[in-house]
């Protein structure tokens, strides 16, 4: 009992899927460590995670605390995660999470928990952390070298522009093109810079959070991102952690969803390393363009595909989402697969050869883990500055977009498919890959980054 009191972590992710899995991740690899955790999140998002394994049950506890009936429920129509939300609409759950501090409070005074690890979001835990004199840290969902791109708390409370956003930042000592293009500068700015609904801009929350925490840790690691890491650390002046990358595990008796066993089969019969997976992640909002221009690209690029699309909510029907004939023209080579893939699995498959990402760091880890080569398609928030990273690392190739609209050809799309599958081409891209493949896959040295953080939390 006094070991558990000793060894006690209090999560709070930001509700959004590409928030709460890296969260559901770290927190089973602490269970696993012998460390109490406390996952906080509302009821249906809290549903909706995978089962964590069972021997963790004692270690890994999920709270429910829902979201106040007091805020007007037409903005959020019982939506609890952003996936559920329109995107004007997002800045409610914000504001919903904001009243939610009481509830908070009152469980971590309550527990006594060592730590609070949280999210960007709720920057009223500072004044909770101190009061109750529980340590608290920032855990980043994006890599180092987008964070070091925002800054310290100094530019990111700042006035800026948009102009300010579209070239590397001054504080970057080494060589790096990391900066956003000009619409994605826009696009940015009047989601991150401007004063919402809250009353607040999301980079005053991350600037609160940094500025209170007595440490922060990103799911990265010094072999990916070491200048980035250091450098933020310098920046901040307090203690940054990389926890390791947190490659999935997988199990040869793990079973997939039945209902894949078919695509599992085509997967199968299609030759090593000859098939590119389309995957958008959890987030993006794909207007029509945007998927028929992909669809397009792929077909001119003529390699066979495995596409995870989730129907956008312009299109009635599944297949209303696709240019009219695509399916019957592309049936011998390619598959379009609705819904929620099993990405993972997916992409561990031995036929798989590269992939079309949007650039999420989820799908950039994974990827890299099973050294598929990456052609990346980034479209929003931090997706264009990992975009950047890579490139610069020589481990991805880059869709171009216009300045303007952000919007992209489908020749391009096969022009950069074409050079990331084929040997003479990428080569060097496919070194690269090979030689990162190895450090994300060494399951050794990433176990010893998250032993490394786990013996920070208990100091
Ligand atoms: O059909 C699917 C789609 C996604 N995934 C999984 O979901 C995760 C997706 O993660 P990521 O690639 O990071 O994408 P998003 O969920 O879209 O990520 C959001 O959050 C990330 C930080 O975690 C940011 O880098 C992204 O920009 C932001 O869109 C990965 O583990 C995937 O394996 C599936 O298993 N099946």
């Amino acid at each position: 009992m006094a070991e558990s009191k000793t060894h006690h972590v209090v999560m709070l992710p930001w509700s959004a899927f590409g928030h709460l899995i890296p969260f559901f991740q770290l927190s089973i690899a602490l269970a696993k460590s012998g460390i109490h955790v406390s996952f906080i999140s509302t009821p249906k998002n809290i549903q909706r995670l995978p089962k964590p394994p069972s021997d963790l049950s004692h270690l890994l506890h999920f709270v429910e605390i829902p979201l106040p009936s007091s805020l007007d429920s037409s903005h959020l129509s019982g939506g609890e995660a952003t996936v559920d939300i329109p995107f004007d609409k997002i800045q409610y759950l914000k504001l919903a999470w904001d009243q939610m501090q009481n509830p908070v409070k009152e469980f971590v005074s309550t527990l006594q928990p060592n730590w609070i690890i949280c999210d960007f979001h709720p920057h009223w835990i500072v004044e909770i952390a101190k009061e109750l004199h529980v340590k608290l840290m920032y855990y980043s969902v994006y890599s180092a070298s987008t964070m070091v791109f925002f800054g310290p708390p100094g530019p990111l409370r700042a006035e800026t522009s948009p102009e300010v956003l579209i070239s590397p930042r001054e504080w970057v000592t080494f060589p790096s093109s990391v900066a956003y293009q000009r619409n994605e500068a826009i696009a940015f700015y009047q989601g991150a810079y401007i004063e919402n609904v809250t009353g607040l801009r999301d980079m005053d929350r991350v600037a609160s959070i940094v500025d209170g925490a007595n440490a922060v840790a990103f799911r990265s690691c010094y072999e990916m991102e070491g200048e980035y890491l250091n450098l933020y650390q310098e920046l901040i002046g307090k203690p940054v952690i990389p926890i390791g990358l947190l490659p999935p595990e997988m199990s040869e008796r793990r079973l997939v969803d039945e209902s894949w066993s078919k695509t599992f089969e085509w997967l199968g019969a299609q030759a090593t390393k000859s098939v590119v997976f389309v995957g958008f992640g959890s987030e993006c909002k794909l207007s029509k363009e945007q998927v028929f221009e992909i669809a397009y690209g792929l077909e001119l690029s003529e390699f066979p595909f495995l596409w995870a699309l989730r129907k956008p909510s312009w299109a009635i029907h599944d297949q209303d989402s696709l240019p009219l004939g695509f399916c019957e023209r592309t049936a011998e080579r390619g598959k379009v697969c609705f819904g929620w893939a099993p990405q993972k699995e997916i992409l561990a498959h031995k036929s798989i050869g590269g992939s079309l990402f949007h650039s999420g760091w989820g799908s950039i880890i994974e990827t890299l883990m099973f050294g598929r080569t990456l052609v990346v398609l980034p479209l929003i928030v931090d997706q264009p500055l990992n975009a950047k990273a890579l490139v610069d690392k020589g481990l991805a190739i880059e869709v171009k977009r216009n300045d303007e609209d952000g919007s992209f050809s489908r020749d391009d799309i096969a022009k950069c498919l074409r050079e990331a599958m084929i040997l003479e081409e990428g080569d060097k891209l496919r070194i690269n890959t090979r030689e990162v493949a190895k450090v994300v896959g060494d399951l050794k040295l990433q176990h010893d980054y998250m032993e490394a953080f786990v013996k920070f939390l208990r100091t």
